[in-house]
């Protein structure tokens, strides 16, 4: 069986809703079984600043799912969940992105794995780290606390643990 991290973001109300929706599609598919959720972050706006917080969070999946078939399959969750693609790194109901699949580098452009940005992503590394402390990512053979380390103090500030009653 393969395993797989994912992150998963969303910045259109309900944001809540869209993360659960993603996760139940998630389970729903035979050949994918989620096995580990990380809390919910709030996490600022990091790309394009002129936008409303994200809820991020990242889950460990086993799959028997191949990496284009699974991201095949995310994208088909985004679409259902009424992803537009406009404005790049803008505003979305969710976004499904593969962070790692087992210890594999794919360079193909339509899937790089691991995702070329996630080094520099406090809110997919917090997460990451909850979830998998002794995980070494691939390309940069790092701990994603290691990896948090790089980060500027402000991109780490930008990242808090989000609870329904605030
Ligand atoms: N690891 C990956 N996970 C998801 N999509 C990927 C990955 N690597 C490459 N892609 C490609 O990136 C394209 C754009 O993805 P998307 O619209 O989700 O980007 P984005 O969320 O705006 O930016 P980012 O990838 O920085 O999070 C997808 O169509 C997909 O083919
Ligand atoms: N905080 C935060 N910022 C982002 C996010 C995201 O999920 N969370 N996704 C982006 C595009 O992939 C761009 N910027």
């Amino acid at each position: 069986m393969n395993q797989a991290f994912l992150s998963l973001g969303t910045n259109i109300e309900p944001r809540l809703d869209y993360l659960d929706e993603a996760i139940e599609l998630l389970e729903d598919h035979r050949d994918i079984t989620v096995n580990r959720k990380s809390s919910i972050y709030e996490t600022v706006p990091v790309g394009y600043a002129n936008q409303a917080d994200f809820l991020n969070m990242v889950v460990g999946i086993e799959t028997s799912l191949q990496p284009f078939a699974l991201l095949d399959y995310c994208q088909q969750i985004e679409n259902r969940l009424g992803r537009k693609r406009n404005i790049r790194f803008g505003p979305r109901t969710i976004d499904l992105d593969i962070l790692t699949y087992n210890l594999e580098n794919s360079t193909v452009e339509k899937l790089l794995i691991p995702h070329p940005r996630m080094n520099e992503r406090a809110f997919v590394l917090i997460p990451l780290h909850e979830i998998a402390p002794d995980f070494k990512i691939p390309l940069w053979n790092k701990r994603a606390r290691e990896l948090l380390q790089l980060l500027q103090e402000s991109d780490i500030k930008g990242v808090r643990k989000w609870t329904q009653n605030g």
